[in-house]
């Protein structure tokens, strides 16, 4: 985890209190830090559920315009999705034996929306419709409702998107009831989601009792720019992901030194007339680099070492530099292509390897809601020539049991005709 403050042992040390009240005490460890994180009283956890009705509601009285743009993104993200998801496979070999995959969807999945500084109903949909695409049977929704407000567009994304229930918990305790269940809330078999610090330290801790995605730290992004693109947009874009956290990275590389000086009084320009010009200006105080490369062949090193969670490659012949890079959690490319598209609406999960991870993770997505299961299926004579093999091997391991069990079938093998599978 990359949440590099002085208060990350205070962090876990709430984290471990948290989690295991919540195993032994179930709803009322829920109710309990609810009230005092998210100042919501409630007698028991089925108070804090949001019925289907109630997020029917929401949604019919959204405004149209914001009702179109959800509807539009939801039908993106599922398109793009669709695409994701695999099928079932087998094979059969000469000999009539049957070698296969079996995919199936995940049963019951726990998805957490984040909401403590900000809503994110984009969340909402980038983390439930991929679920949904892979005929995940069970969705269950956590989003904190500070106060006991909760964003309409949050309520009206998770109608869009069909989640099975909802509840208003977050944090660490939203994490330890997905993974333990309660008395109210059934356990998942996977969690889903991004969040705060509290969140993520949970989703590692209960990491092997349940699946989880990944560990996503503060949202980053990377610009690589030729110089011919207008200082303000790259500035703006910085800004956009430096809005979402004093943590966030936003970063611009560059081999033009006059550029840089023309993005940093943009910058300097535009901050004001932001409204989270603060947690804008911490996040580039603490983490904002301007970074000035001899080529863009060096600029591909640098993107290749950062592995940033985001890269716009800001350039007139973007996809010269594509070939080059290797480690990158999504790709926007050219002048055009705004990252925060993919926030949004450009189809893409936004749910994205961060803190250097793109260098072995995959952005969220169908396959993530999929598992496999192998398949094998021997003939009589498939399972004679298995059996020499898997035999002799057992010996080589002095596994007598394992080497009977596989030379039976050589005495019995026939030729039997195997059915399909
Ligand atoms: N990677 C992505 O796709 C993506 C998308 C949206 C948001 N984000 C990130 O998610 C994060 C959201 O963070 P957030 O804080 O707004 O919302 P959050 O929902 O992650 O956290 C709110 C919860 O944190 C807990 N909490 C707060 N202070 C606590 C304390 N002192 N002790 C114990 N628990 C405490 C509370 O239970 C509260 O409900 C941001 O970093 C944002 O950048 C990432
Ligand atoms: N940039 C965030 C992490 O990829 C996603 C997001 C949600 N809303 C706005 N942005
Ligand atoms: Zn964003």
């Amino acid at each position: 985890m990359d949440w590099d403050s002085g208060a990350t042992g205070q962090v876990e040390q709430v984290v471990v209190e948290i989690l295991e009240a919540v195993r032994r005490r179930g709803d009322s460890a829920v109710l309990e830090y609810t009230a005092r994180f998210d100042r919501i009283t409630a007698s028991c956890v089925a108070e804090l559920e949001i019925s289907p009705e109630r997020r029917a509601t929401a949604l019919d009285r959204l405004p149209s315009m914001q009702r179109e743009a959800l509807e539009f993104a939801a039908e993106r993200i599922r398109a793009y999705h669709q695409r994701q998801k695999t099928e079932s496979w087998s094979y059969t070999e000469p000999d009539g034996s049957i070698l296969g995959q079996q995919v199936t969807p995940l049963e019951r999945v726990g998805v957490y929306v984040p909401g403590g500084k900000a809503a994110y109903p984009s969340s909402v949909l980038m983390n439930v419709l991929p679920a949904r695409v892979a005929g995940v049977d069970e969705i269950t929704m956590l989003a904190p409702a500070p106060g006991g407000e909760i964003n309409p567009l949050v309520l009206a994304a998770a109608q869009i998107a069909r989640v099975d229930r909802l509840f208003t918990i977050g944090g660490a305790q939203a994490i330890g009831v997905l993974a333990y269940g309660s008395e109210t809330i059934a356990a998942v078999d996977k969690i889903v989601g991004p969040g705060n610090a509290y969140v993520a330290e949970a989703k590692r801790r209960v990491f092997g009792q349940v699946g989880i995605d990944m560990i996503a730290g503060p949202s980053e992004i990377m610009v690589v720019c030729d110089g011919q693109t207008d200082p303000e947009w790259i500035a703006v874009d910085l800004f956009a992901q430096a809005e979402h956290d004093e943590d966030a990275r936003a970063m611009l590389v560059c081999p033009d030194p006059l550029y840089l000086d023309q993005v940093q009084s943009a910058m300097e320009r535009l901050l004001p007339a932001m409204e989270r010009s603060e947690i804008i200006r911490a996040a580039l105080n603490s983490r904002g680099a301007l970074i000035c490369v001899r080529d863009l062949a060096e600029a591909a090193d640098v993107v290749n070492f950062v592995a940033p969670e985001h890269l716009e490659l800001s350039l007139i012949e973007p996809e010269r530099m594509l070939s080059a890079v290797r480690h990158a959690g999504a790709v926007f490319l050219g002048q055009n292509t705004a990252e925060v598209f993919g926030d949004y609406c450009a189809g893409p999960n936004h749910v994205l390897p961060t803190s250097r991870t793109a260098r072995f993770a995959s952005p969220l997505g169908v396959y993530d809601f999929q598992k496999r299961t192998s398949l094998v299926r021997c003939s009589g004579d498939g399972a004679a020539r298995l059996g020499r093999i898997a035999g002799r091997l057992a010996r080589g391991e002095g596994l007598t049991a394992h080497a009977r069990s596989a030379e039976y079938r050589v005495q019995e093998s026939d030729d039997e005709q195997q059915p399909p599978l």
